[in-house]
């Protein structure tokens, strides 16, 4: 007779997936020339933080972690908006080791956010011995933060932040509003693309820059929208779609185009930290169905025995 439930989260499963998700922020930050981002040129349009802020704050959001998965498995069996509150408790103290190891500066604070609610989603899809797909993940998501926009954006209080004070604005929903639809950005576009271009055998950092572009010319970017308002925004996104109009990052010498595209952005003091974010994201995916899940092994019965025997 199988367990109805694994009695708690597999170690390795656990540790497996958050070096994933720590290789799928040293990915995008390494990744280069990035327009008006952090990369391992130059700083982009950031005058407070550099690549060494990215790589430490990385380390630090790693350890927390595993406390996303837990949360998300022990709420597996509890209504999914419950999780969510508990999430936010982690997230303080993940956000708050970020700014210790950047002193101070906000390089990761949209990457706590979705990274802590994929991994929530692991936890709880683990919990339920459900595959482990980029799919079900988003749906996952979208069931966690039901309600988030309305609760937050619409009903914002007098303490707004950014993402609060854009939506009154601009009716722009941010990070929020992406994870509350499951990530369709990621999972309709991002993904399929970045697929396809590595499936034609294309260079995976061009088709990753390539992807970047993509989500910069679809995605409501509220840092974008931050810095520069509505008009910013609107420029950026063209600026993207005319250069994947022109056939995008396919070759070295297309790099060029980017650089070009990163100081215009520094000029318009423009960054698309949003969709870096949701490169993250589309990185983290790609790769998470590779992560070996233990109870895939409990329909082989020699594994199912031995599963036993040790735990005797
Ligand atoms: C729900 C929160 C994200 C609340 O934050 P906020 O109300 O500000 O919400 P948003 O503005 O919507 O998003 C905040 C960050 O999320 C990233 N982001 C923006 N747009 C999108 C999008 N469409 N899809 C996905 N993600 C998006 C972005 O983060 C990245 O950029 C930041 C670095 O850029 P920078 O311009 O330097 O940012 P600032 O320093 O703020 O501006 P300057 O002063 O420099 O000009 C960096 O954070 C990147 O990650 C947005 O900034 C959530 O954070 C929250 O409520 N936290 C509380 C604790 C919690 O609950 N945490 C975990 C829950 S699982
Ligand atoms: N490389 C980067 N530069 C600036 N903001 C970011 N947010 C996430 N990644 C970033």
């Amino acid at each position: 007779m199988l367990p109805k439930t694994l009695p708690t989260l597999d170690a390795q499963f656990v540790a497996d997936c958050c070096d994933l998700a720590w290789r799928a922020m040293l990915t995008e930050v390494n990744l280069s020339p990035k327009p008006g981002l952090v990369d391992r040129f130059n700083c982009g349009s950031h005058k407070d933080m550099a690549l060494e802020d990215f790589h430490r704050s990385a380390g630090a959001i790693r350890q927390w972690l595993p406390r996303f998965m837990e949360s998300g498995a022990n709420h597996a069996a509890r209504p999914a908006p419950e999780t969510l509150a508990d999430l936010r408790r982690i997230g303080v103290g993940c956000e708050a080791d970020m700014f210790r190891s950047t002193a101070g500066v906000n390089t990761h604070k949209g990457t706590i956010f979705s990274l802590g609610l994929l991994c929530a989603a692991i936890g709880r899809l683990y919990q339920q011995q459900q595959a482990i797909s980029p799919e079900l993940i988003g749906k996952t998501v979208a069931a966690i933060c039901r309600g988030l926009t309305e609760r937050e954006l619409q009903n914002g209080n007098s303490q707004q932040t950014a993402g609060q004070r854009l939506y009154r604005q601009l009716g722009l929903t941010g990070a929020r509003g992406e994870a509350e639809a499951g990530y369709p950005l990621v999972l309709e576009l991002a993904l399929p693309h970045f697929r396809t271009r590595l499936a034609a055998g294309s260079d995976p950092e061009l088709a990753l820059l390539d992807t970047l572009l993509v989500l910069m010319a679809n995605n409501g970017d509220t840092n974008v929208a931050s810095r520069g308002g509505a008009d910013g925004l609107h420029w950026l996104q063209q600026h993207a779609k005319t250069l994947l109009r022109q056939g995008g990052v396919r070759h070295p010498a297309d790099l060029s185009h980017l650089h070009e595209f990163n100081q215009q952005c520094i000029e318009h003091n423009l960054s698309p930290g949003g969709s870096a974010d949701l490169l993250i994201v589309t990185w983290f995916l790609n790769r998470i169905t590779h992560v070996k899940l233990p109870y895939e092994s409990i329909k082989n019965p020699s594994w199912r025995i031995s599963y036993v025997c040790f735990k005797r």
